[in-house]
């Protein structure tokens, strides 16, 4: 039998392609087949997002909810975030609940996104792969004691669901179970956007059959990725020109330049799949799937792997980074484009639409980059000698450009399966395991060093030890002059 458990590091199978693939598929994960319990979370979905959407799912006064919070960090919340955003415009007129995002666990975030909203009338939807994840929590708790301040505790049976592979704690937090969504061990956090992570929250903005069109999209992807031959497979090819770029001409970083604002939320969450992380021995920059150091045989590369992913939508990015990608530093780009804009706007008298307007800029920026300008052009255009070194464009500079048909449910499924296997592509290439995240652990547990430490300060007193001087000296400094809400004296929310 296959050995699906290629993240060995975790002893866990990898088989997000299972969360879109059509019922009657046979995939297995310990040789059993996950499909069918795929489908039956898809089904319950399907059902409790209509009872919401239609009104019949009351809160605990009586009054339908017509607010939803997610409340999630990480895998948790960018996935669902990008994809939400990229359907936005097109789909205003399906947009039921209004749908806000919670993941920092700075309170500012909490405040912003409940102002305005009233309990009565709100879903918080709490999205945790493994229910333990320290923001998240303190967030959801936050949340629950607006909701039962106002309504009483009884609410968040009404009020509270959850997404998580971990039900026993779904249920000790206090939320029905019969209101959970569950996944799988299986799906890695930051491939997690096609199970109940992204499916749920989505179905409520969007309704179910838009979600399913776009899982549709990332299936066909997948069978594509599957059956297609190297030389015509789209995340194959993408995967080697990154491992090209990185690995043999040494480009650190790759700019992702969709030209929609639809898809603002893309670059964030496909560096999620590629959060850098700092080596201070090697001064090494790496991401959460590819930012490794060692093997996946736990011997230290002896080539740089991962990139620095950062972005912007066009044209807002070439008025300000742009310039250091034509003249300095070499950076691949990505550029997408969309035919069919979401919003089509011609004013009469202008030369061109608004979308044809963005996209001159689409067509026109990889060819600066892949063909500059060189010193004899500018001296053809009576360029002054002083300023030629400065106007002159080397020109060699590598990008990609995806032209999609258009930007609905389904392409944005293709998408996000096209770049989350190119993932994988350049993880294969490299050796590396491209699903677990150990590099997240360090900076998790000091900070629980230091929770210890401001509660001991906070309530007995205590001193500031067992830290470098540096952070013993910040601490000391942040305890003596912030004022913090006593227990007698509660946060308030807005
Ligand atoms: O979904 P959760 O268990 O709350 O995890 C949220 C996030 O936690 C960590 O930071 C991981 O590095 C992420 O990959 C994960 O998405």
């Amino acid at each position: 039998m296959l050995n699906t458990q290629i993240n060995s590091t975790e002893n866990r199978s990898v088989l997000h392609v299972a969360l879109r693939a059509p019922r009657d598929k046979v995939i297995c994960s310990d040789g059993k087949n996950v499909v069918p319990e795929v489908w039956k979370v898809l089904d319950k979905i399907k059902e409790f997002s209509e009872l919401v959407r239609s009104g019949s799912w009351v809160g605990a006064t009586g009054k339908a909810l017509k607010d939803v919070v997610a409340v999630g960090i990480g895998g948790s919340f960018l996935g669902p975030l990008f994809v939400h955003t990229a359907l936005q415009t097109d789909l205003i007129f399906l947009l039921k609940p209004s749908y806000e995002n919670l993941a920092n666990v700075d309170p500012i975030d909490v405040a912003r996104n409940i102002a305005g909203l009233d309990p009565e009338t709100t879903l918080v939807v709490v999205v945790s792969k493994t229910f333990t994840t320290a923001e998240t929590m303190l967030n959801a708790r936050t949340l629950r004691e607006w909701i039962t301040a106002a309504l009483g505790p009884k609410a968040v049976a009404k009020h509270m669901v959850a997404v998580s592979t971990n039900l026993t704690l779904v249920e000790k937090f206090g939320i029905d179970p019969n209101n959970a969504f569950a996944f799988w061990d299986w799906v890695g956090g930051r491939y997690s956007v096609c199970s109940a992570v992204g499916v749920l929250p989505l179905s409520l903005q969007y309704g179910f059959s838009v979600v399913e069109k776009f899982l549709k999209g990332a299936s066909i992807i997948d069978q594509h990725f599957y059956s297609t031959p190297f030389e015509k497979n789209i995340p194959v090819l993408l995967g080697l020109l990154s491992v090209w770029n990185v690995s043999f001409l040494g480009y650190p970083a790759r700019a992702i330049l969709p030209y929609t604002q639809a898809l603002e939320k893309f670059a964030p969450h496909i560096q999620q799949a590629s959060m850098p992380l700092y080596f201070p021995s090697r001064l090494r920059v790496s991401m959460e799937s590819n930012g490794k150091g060692v093997s996946i045989d736990g011997v230290r590369l002896p080539f740089e792997a991962g990139e620095i992913d950062f972005g912007e939508p066009g044209t807002n990015g070439q008025h300000s980074f742009y310039q250091l990608i034509h003249q300095g530093r070499v950076i691949p780009c990505d550029f997408i484009g969309v035919v069919k804009s979401q919003q089509p706007v011609y004013l009469k008298g202008e030369v061109v639409s608004n979308h044809d307007e963005l996209m001159s800029n689409f067509f026109a920026q990889p060819d600066a980059l892949a063909y500059g300008k060189t010193a004899e052009q500018l001296l053809s255009e009576n360029v002054s000698q002083n300023l030629i070194p400065h106007k002159t464009f080397t020109g060699n500079r590598p990008s990609i450009s995806l032209l999609l048909p258009s930007l609905n449910a389904y392409n944005v499924g293709q998408l996000l399966a096209i770049y989350e296997h190119r993932v994988a592509v350049e993880g294969f290439i490299w050796g590396i395991n491209s699903f677990d995240q150990w590099g997240v652990e360090l900076g998790k547990s000091l900070a629980s060093q230091v929770r210890k430490q401001l509660n001991s300060s906070r309530t007995k007193g205590e001193s500031v030890k067992g830290f470098n001087f540096s952070t013993t000296a910040l601490l000391s400094r942040y305890l003596e002059v912030l004022e913090i809400p006593l227990p007698d004296k509660p946060l308030s929310l807005l």
